[in-house]
C-alpha cells in the first residue's frame, strides 16, 4: 500500500475508491500543499494525481523523495520539468487520445463563434438586442472559407475532419513531419508553414507547448496572414506571443480570435484580450465535459497504479 496525493479536485468518487482499493489517498489543494500537513503527505508519497495546471518543478520533487510516478489528468505536460524527474527515475504519465472529441468541439465553437461574433451576439442578446449599428456587426460565413491547422496531431485530424465534413471549410494544414496518406485522404492538404499563415482565413493552433514552439506565433507570422483572418487557440497559451497578437487584433489585421488558453491563467482582468470586442475567451475547458473529464480521470488512475504495481502504465511520457 502506497501514500498516494492528489494535487487538486475534480477527481471523481468512483475514481478515487479504486485507486483508495490499493493505496492511501490524500487530495490535497494547493494552499494545503504548503501547510505541515500538505509537506507531510508529499513526503511520503511514491504517486501523485495531478489534475490542472499544477507545475512539477524541480523543488516539488525534492520534497517528494519517494515518489515514482507523477500522473497528470491531462495530456498537455509543459508544466513538468522531465528532466528532473529523468534524473530522479520519477514515470511521468499523462491522457492522450481521450480528450481528442471535445477539445476538437470547442475549437469548432470558437470558429463558429468568432466568424459569427458569438461573443457580441451573447452580450446583445440578453442586453439590448441592438442587430444594427456598430455592435454587434455582421459575422461572416465558415463554408468554403479555408481553414489552416499548425500541428496535425490527434486533436488536429479531429477538427479538420468536424470543419471539411460539417461547415464544408477547405483544409490546409502544416506539420514538420510533412503530408500524410491519412490526411490527404479526406481532402487537407499540406502546405509549407509560409503557405499556411499567407492563406488561412481561420489558423488554429493545435502545438504541444516546448522550447521550439514557445512564441513561435509572433509577430512575424501573424504578419504574414491575411488582413482580416482570425485566429483560434485551444492549445497553450504560449505558443503565441500575446503583446503581438493584441497589436494585430488592434490595427484590425486580424478579424478576431478564439482562445481558450492564455499565457497567464488565470489571466491578469488588465489582459487587453479579455477586453477586445473581437475576441472570444473561454476558460481553458476544451476537455470540460463530464464524458471526458471521467475518461481522463480513469487514464490517470490506470497509468498511477499501473506504475505502482511495476507494470508499464498506458501512457507514458517519461
Ligand atoms: O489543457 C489540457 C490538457 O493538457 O489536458
Amino acid at each position: 500500500m502506497a501514500q498516494v496525493v492528489v494535487l487538486g479536485t475534480g477527481l471523481p468518487d468512483r475514481v478515487l475508491d479504486e485507486i483508495g482499493v490499493r493505496h492511501t489517498v490524500r487530495t490535497l489543494t494547493r494552499d494545503q500543499l504548503d501547510t505541515a500537513e500538505g509537506r507531510a503527505a508529499l513526503a511520503h508519497a511514491e504517486g501523485v494525481v495531478v489534475i490542472g495546471q499544477e507545475p512539477v518543478t524541480e523543488e516539488f520533487l525534492a520534497a517528494a523523495p519517494k515518489l515514482r510516478v507523477v500522473s497528470l489528468r491531462a495530456v498537455g505536460y509543459d508544466r513538468v520539468d522531465l528532466a528532473a524527474c529523468r534524473r530522479r527515475g520519477v514515470a511521468v504519465c499523462h491522457t492522450p487520445g481521450v480528450l481528442d472529441g471535445a477539445v476538437a468541439d470547442l475549437t469548432a465553437l470558437l470558429v463558429v463563434g468568432i466568424a459569427r461574433r458569438f461573443g457580441e451576439c451573447l452580450d446583445s442578446g440578453r442586453g439590448s438586442w441592438a442587430t444594427t449599428g456598430a455592435r454587434p456587426a455582421l459575422g461572416t460565413d465558415v463554408a468554403g472559407k479555408v481553414l489552416g491547422i499548425l500541428g496535425m496531431g490527434r486533436i488536429g485530424r479531429r477538427v479538420a475532419r468536424t470543419c471539411a465534413a460539417g461547415f464544408g471549410m477547405e483544409i490546409i494544414y502544416h506539420t514538420r513531419s510533412g503530408p500524410t496518406a491519412e490526411d490527404d485522404a479526406f481532402g487537407a492538404s499540406w502546405v509549407t508553414r509560409e503557405e499556411l499563415f499567407a492563406r488561412a482565413d481561420f489558423l488554429t493552433i493545435h502545438l504541444p507547448l516546448t522550447p521550439e514552439t514557445r512564441h513561435s506565433v509572433g509577430e512575424r507570422e501573424l504578419a504574414a496572414m491575411k488582413p482580416g483572418a482570425y485566429l483560434v487557440n485551444t492549445a497553450r497559451g504560449d505558443v503565441v506571443d500575446e503583446r503581438a497578437l493584441v497589436a494585430a487584433l488592434r490595427s484590425g489585421r486580424l478579424a478576431g480570435a478564439g482562445l481558450d488558453v492564455l499565457s497567464t491563467e488565470p489571466p491578469d482582468p488588465d489582459n487587453p484580450l479579455l477586453h477586445l470586442p473581437n475576441v472570444m475567451v473561454t476558460p481553458h475547458v476544451g476537455s470540460a465535459t463530464e464524458e471526458t473529464r471521467y475518461a481522463m480521470a480513469e487514464l490517470a488512475a490506470r497509468n498511477l497504479l499501473n506504475v505502482l504495481a511495476g507494470e508499464e502504465p498506458v501512457a507514458r511520457v517519461v
